[in-house]
């Protein structure tokens, strides 16, 4: 393509000549520019054209939001500029758009919109997701990463693999129960890590408190679409002048909400003051805020921050499971080559520890392909202005909504030539891994002072579950009665903030002989740095 004349310089030249942008906005612009003495005027990004009062409120995608605002990208360039009712958005369709404003200039572009419903009804203010910038999220972000970061992360390694081991005899034992068994996995890992907390199959007593919020939630169809989110002046009014149906369930979600926070964290320290707990977050946090006098400071900050981690790294965790699922049955090539990596070098003899990892880069490959194929939050969560900003000549106005699309840069042929196809050998270069490949974990997991604390949690425990389960098992499409195999539907349901996959049935078998007793003992051999209970 010759310079100077790709999708932005179209987009730009759009804009100039004015097809997309209607006059009333045009001149509303301009003399806001004027009144605040911006001069030359500075364009708003170019986008769909805007309908009078509404705006785009029209344009806004009902389903498969990621995949519209890619397409958008070929019509309006990397930088596309909408209105709802008043409220600027931008989405930002390129690694430099979003790297430029969210991570260089992240201390404009950090603030979240916000949740007018589940902030002040549903109480949902001390999660540290919906947190707007202030005090409170720093002091928060500052102890996740104080319980998270890569060392602290370290320390948890072996009850990850604790974890992972008690998933894999699971699985040989019931691999009809693959399905569920995943979502266990990534929230009994989660449980344990936090509160040294052993979580059950079934009828979890917390598990159960966070299906009344999800059900509660699901009732307010998406977030941010009751008319309190989108006039915020709504919030001040009591929740029952909005039917005594909302108000129930607002108070439903409030105490609930407190609850998770509070319970599960006082039995944690119980344990932990009877010494009966090993590495949690939890007694890290203790430990590090605790002062002389035994005080523990912002005592209900630790309680937001270990009462978010489940809420907001379980179902991202069995996703990623649920793709790696997927990707084997389609691709058994990719599979047998992991297998063949993992057989020749741990010899059919063990099971890979976390030190094999530097060691495996194949499997490093294929974690990679993992997250970038179906990437859990493609569009990560909204980020919010603080300030004005002008980039690449486009005024941003305060307040404006980042939509940062993970999936127009995770499937940009130009990065992941035929991006669709799952192939871990783009980030290979004969046997080893490229020095340069763009790692999708830059995208994955959010950007700037937002970007995920459990990063390298979910890195961790996604790297030993995947190289467990292929050193143990073989999985396959599951054959129907005539003898064909079922292909699984490759469907992605994209949700508000997560994705989420059609269910799907697979078949797993055992590769190495005496899987059982291969596991047993290396579960046996393994410290129990925790009270089970
Ligand atoms: C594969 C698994 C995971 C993925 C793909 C993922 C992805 C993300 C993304 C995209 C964001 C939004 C970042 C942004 O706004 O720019 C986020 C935020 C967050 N994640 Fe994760 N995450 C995962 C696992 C976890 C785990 C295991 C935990 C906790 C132990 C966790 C805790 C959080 C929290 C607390 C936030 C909110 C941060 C804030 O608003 O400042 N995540 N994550």
């Amino acid at each position: 393509m010759p310079v100077g004349s790709g999708p932005g310089d179209h987009a730009r030249r759009s804009q100039e000549t004015g097809p997309n942008v209607n006059s009333e906005d045009r001149i509303r612009e301009e003399w806001h520019n004027r009144a605040s003495k911006k001069w030359p005027p500075q364009k708003f990004p170019p986008g769909p054209k805007r309908l009078p009062i509404i705006g785009n409120l029209l344009d806004m995608p009902k389903k498969d939001a990621p995949i519209e605002f890619t397409k958008w990208k070929q019509e309006y360039g990397n930088i596309v500029g909408l209105k709802v009712l008043g409220q600027p958005i931008v989405i930002l369709n390129s690694k430099d758009a979003i790297s430029n404003l969210l991570t260089k200039r992240s201390a404009i572009y950090s603030n979240r919109p916000r949740m007018e419903v589940l902030n002040t009804w549903a109480k949902w203010d001390w999660v540290l997701t919906f947190m707007g910038s202030s005090e409170e999220m720093h002091r928060q972000r500052r102890l996740m990463n104080l319980c998270l970061n890569p060392s602290a992360t370290r320390t948890y390694y072996q009850t990850i693999r604790n974890q992972t081991l008690d998933f894999c005899q699971r699985l040989l034992k019931a691999p009809e129960r693959h399905g569920s068994l995943v979502h266990w996995h990534a929230g009994a890992n989660i449980m344990m890590l936090t509160y040294g907390y052993k979580m059950a199959e079934t009828n979890d007593k917390w598990v159960s408190m966070i299906d009344i919020l999800r059900d509660e939630g699901l009732k307010l169809e998406a977030a941010g679409s009751h008319p309190a989110d989108v006039f915020p002046w709504l919030g001040n009014l009591p929740a029952w002048m909005f039917g005594s149906s909302f108000a129930k369930s607002m108070a439903r979600m409030a105490s609930t909400m407190d609850a998770i926070l509070v319970e599960p964290y006082l039995e944690s320290v119980r344990r932990h003051e009877h010494g009966l707990s090993g590495a949690t977050m939890v007694s890290k946090l203790l430990d590090a805020t605790r002062e002389e006098n035994g005080n523990i400071p912002h005592e209900r900050s630790i309680q937001a921050v270990t009462g978010t981690t489940y809420l907001a790294g379980s179902d991202t965790s069995a996703i990623s499971l649920d793709t790696f699922f997927l990707a084997m049955m389609v691709y058994p090539d990719i599979q047998r080559r992991a297998q063949q990596v993992l057989d020749k070098y741990l010899g059919r003899e063990r099971l890979p520890q976390f030190s094999d990892r530097e060691s495996l880069p194949y499997i490093e490959a294929l974690i990679m392909e993992v997250l970038r194929w179906r990437p859990a939050s493609p569009l990560a969560v909204p980020h919010q202005s603080t300030q004005d900003d002008i980039y690449e000549g486009y005024f941003i106005p305060a307040g404006t909504r980042i939509f940062p699309n993970s999936w127009a840069c995770l499937f940009n042929e130009e990065d992941y030539p035929e991006p669709l196809v799952f192939r871990p050998e783009r980030f290979m270069a004969g046997d080893t891994l490229k020095k340069t490949c763009l790692d999708p974990r830059d995208f994955v997991f959010g950007y700037g002072r937002r970007k995920c604390p459990g990063r390298h949690l979910a890195d961790a425990t996604l790297w030993i579950t995947v190289a467990t389960l292929l050193t143990l098992f073989t999985i396959t499409k599951p054959i129907d009665k005539n003898g064909k195999e079922i292909e699984p539907d490759l469907e992605i349901i994209f949700g508000p903030s997560a994705i989420d996959t059609k269910p799907y049935r697979c078949h797993i078998a055992a590769r190495v002989a005496g899987a059982e007793a291969l596991l047993k003992g290396e579960r046996e051999a393994s410290v129990v740095d925790f009270c089970e209970c």
